[in-house]
C-alpha cells in the first residue's frame, strides 16, 4: 500500500510589517496602497491620485508593473489569521493562513479573522474612496472586484502570487419590470454574480483560494493539487483558476446530477474529473477523507479562505448603492457558505464605519433540499441533515451543509429569515423573471420565490429596497428551461411556458399565426 502523505504544519507567519509612524500613521507611504497627497490634516484621507497615462513601459505587463511597485506598496501592516469560528472570548487558538488547516482543534469550523485594530486606523470614508478609486481599472490586481478590497481579503499576499480573472464588479440590475408587474415593488435589484468568468459567484472565492495555493506552492508547501466536491459551479471555478496558474485540479462530481454545461467546464480546463455514483454529500465526505490523506488542498467552502472572496459581493452591493444599505438581501443556500460570506461582508462594512447598519438576510432553499429551512422552522432546535431529493436547482441539492453553523450565526445576527421553494414555484419564478428580460438560473428562481412569498405576506414592503442575489448564469441551466417551455415536466403546469410555434414555410400560414399573435397582444389591431 502506498504510504499516506502527511502534511507538516509550517510555523506561524512571521512576516515583518513596518509600523506606522507615531506622528502620522495615515501618511506613511509604506502603508498606502495608493499614493497619499501631502495634505496636512491626518483625519482626512487624501483622494486617490489619478494614474498617469502611459506610465507602464510598452514591454512591461500589468503583473510586472505591480511587481515594480510592490516594494513601496506591499507592506501596509494589515494581517489575518485562522481562528475557530465563533469562539468563546477566552480562546487562544489561531493559525497562520500559510498553514494547511481546515478545522479547529475541536473539529469545528474556522474563520479568517482580520486585525481589525489595524484596519480601524483608517476611517470609513478612507475605505470608501480607496475602493471606489479602483473600480473599472486594469491595475493589477485591483481591477478585480475581489482584489480591489485586498486589504480586507488577503492583506499579506504578494500581488505577484494572485491568480485572478478580474472577477467581481458584477452588475446590479434594476429589476424594474419584474418588480412592478409581479410584486408592486419599485426598488428591486438583482445582483448578477453569475455574470462572471466561469458563470457563477464561485469565482469570487476561488481567486482567493487558488492565489493562496499559488503562494503555498512557491513556499514549497506540500500541495500537489487542489480538489473539491461539487454540484457543478465550484468545480468549474476551481478548474479554471487552477488551469490559469498551472496547478493540477481534481474534482469529485455526483454522476448524472449536474448540468452538461457545468460538466464540460472542468473537462475543458484540464481537471482530473471523477464522476462518482453518489450525491453531493457523498462526494463531500469522500473529498474530506482524501484531502486528509493526500497533498490535495481542499477547495470547498469548508475552507474559510473561500468566504473571504465571496464576502466582497456584499461590499460591492453597498458600493453600488453609493454606500446606502438595502433593506433586504436574499441569497439561495446549499452548502451555506455564501449566506455567511454576505453577512461577514456587511458586518465588516459596519464595523469599519462605511455604513451604520446591515440589511436583513433571507436564505432561500429548494423544498427538496431544505435542512436549513426545517431547522429555522423548528426554532433553531436540533439541526438534522436530510437526504436531498432531485431538484431543478441542482447546484443546491445538498442535505448536509458544511457551513450550517455559519448560516445560523448569519441569520440570527441579521434578524434573518429562511424560506423554501417547491419545484413548481422556482420554475415559475424563473420563467416569469426571464419573461421580463433576465435569463436566470433555477437557484435564482428559488430566491425570487422567497421574495414573492415574503412580499405576499407583507413582510417585505412595496418600497423596501431589496436585492436578490443571482448566483449562476442561466446559460448553464438551459435544459431546465427547455423542459419547462416544452411543458415536458411531469406534474407541473408550466404556466408561463412559451413554446415555439411550428409553421409551414408558406406566406399565408405565417401571416395567420402572426395576426393571431398580434391580436392577442393588442385589442386595437
Ligand atoms: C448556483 C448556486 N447557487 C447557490 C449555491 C449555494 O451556495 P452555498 O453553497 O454557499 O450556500 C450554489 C452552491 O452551493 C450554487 O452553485
Ligand atoms: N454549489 C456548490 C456546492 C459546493 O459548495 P462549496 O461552496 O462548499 O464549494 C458547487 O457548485 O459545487
Amino acid at each position: 500500500m502506498a504510504a499516506a502523505y502527511v502534511f507538516q504544519s509550517p510555523p506561524f507567519c512571521t512576516h515583518p510589517h513596518p509600523k506606522p509612524t507615531s506622528q502620522n500613521p495615515r501618511f506613511n507611504p509604506h502603508y498606502f496602497p495608493i499614493k497619499s497627497s501631502t495634505s496636512s490634516d491626518p483625519s482626512t484621507p487624501s483622494p486617490p491620485q489619478p494614474h498617469l497615462k502611459h506610465r507602464r513601459p510598452a514591454d512591461e505587463n500589468i503583473r510586472e508593473e505591480a511587481r515594480r511597485h510592490s516594494s513601496t506598496h506591499n507592506h501596509q501592516g494589515f494581517s489575518a489569521k485562522y481562528v475557530p469560528f465563533n469562539p468563546d472570548p477566552q480562546h487562544s487558538e489561531s493559525y497562520s493562513l500559510d498553514e494547511i488547516v481546515y478545522r479547529s482543534r475541536s473539529g469545528g469550523l474556522l474563520d479568517v479573522q482580520h486585525d481589525m485594530a489595524s484596519l480601524k486606523r483608517y476611517d470609513g470614508d478612507y475605505w470608501k474612496s480607496l475602493f471606489d478609486s479602483r473600480i473599472g481599472k486594469t491595475t493589477w490586481p485591483y481591477g478585480s472586484g475581489v482584489w480591489s478590497k485586498k486589504e480586507w481579503v488577503l492583506p499579506e499576499i504578494d500581488s505577484d502570487d494572485i491568480v485572478s480573472a478580474f472577477e467581481g464588479n458584477s452588475n446590479l440590475f434594476w429589476a424594474e419590470r419584474f418588480g412592478k408587474q409581479f410584486l408592486g415593488m419599485n426598488d428591486l435589484w438583482v445582483k448578477h454574480c453569475g455574470i462572471s468568468h466561469t458563470g457563477s459567484f464561485k469565482d469570487l472565492g476561488m481567486t482567493v483560494l487558488v492565489s493562496q495555493v499559488n503562494r503555498l506552492r512557491k513556499m514549497n508547501r506540500p500541495v500537489v493539487g487542489v480538489g473539491c466536491a461539487s454540484t457543478g459551479d465550484t468545480s468549474a471555478a476551481l478548474s479554471a483558476y487552477c488551469a490559469s496558474a498551472g496547478i493540477p485540479s481534481i474534482v469529485f462530481l455526483p454522476a448524472n446530477r449536474i448540468s452538461l454545461a457545468q460538466l464540460v467546464q472542468p473537462i475543458a480546463n484540464g481537471a482530473f474529473v471523477l464522476s462518482i455514483d453518489t450525491d453531493f454529500d457523498g462526494c463531500m465526505q469522500l473529498i474530506r477523507e482524501v484531502t486528509a490523506e493526500l497533498p490535495i488542498y481542499l477547495a470547498n467552502s469548508l475552507n474559510s479562505l473561500r468566504l473571504e472572496g465571496q464576502k466582497t459581493a456584499a461590499i460591492e452591493i453597498l458600493q453600488q448603492f453609493d454606500w446606502e444599505v438595502p433593506d433586504w438581501v436574499i441569497v439561495p443556500g446549499g452548502n451555506l457558505g455564501n449566506i455567511y460570506a454576505f453577512y461577514k461582508g456587511f458586518h465588516m462594512c459596519r464595523e469599519l464605519g462605511l455604513v451604520d447598519r446591515i440589511p436583513r438576510l433571507v436564505c432561500a432553499q429548494a423544498a427538496n433540499a431544505n435542512p436549513l429551512y426545517l431547522h429555522y422552522k423548528s426554532g433553531w432546535k436540533d439541526f438534522k441533515a436530510v437526504k436531498a431529493s432531485t431538484t431543478f436547482a441542482s447546484a443546491i441539492q445538498i442535505g448536509d451543509p458544511v457551513s450550517i453553523d455559519r448560516a445560523v450565526f448569519a441569520l440570527k445576527n441579521s434578524n434573518g429569515i429562511v424560506e423554501e421553494a417547491t419545484e413548481e414555484e422556482l420554475m415559475d419564478a424563473m420563467a416569469q423573471a426571464d419573461s421580463t428580460g433576465m435569463f436566470i438560473c433555477p437557484h435564482t428562481g428559488v430566491a425570487l420565490t422567497a421574495l414573492i412569498k415574503l412580499r405576499n405576506s407583507g413582510v417585505i414592503g412595496p418600497t423596501d429596497r431589496t436585492v436578490v442575489v443571482s448566483t449562476a448564469h442561466g446559460l448553464k441551466f438551459t435544459q431546465s428551461k427547455i423542459d419547462y417551455h416544452s411543458k415536458d415536466i411531469p406534474d407541473m403546469a408550466c404556466r408561463f411556458a412559451n413554446p415555439p410555434v411550428q409553421v409551414k414555410a408558406d406566406f399565408g400560414a405565417v401571416m395567420d399565426v402572426l395576426k393571431k399573435y398580434l391580436l392577442s397582444k393588442d385589442s386595437k389591431y
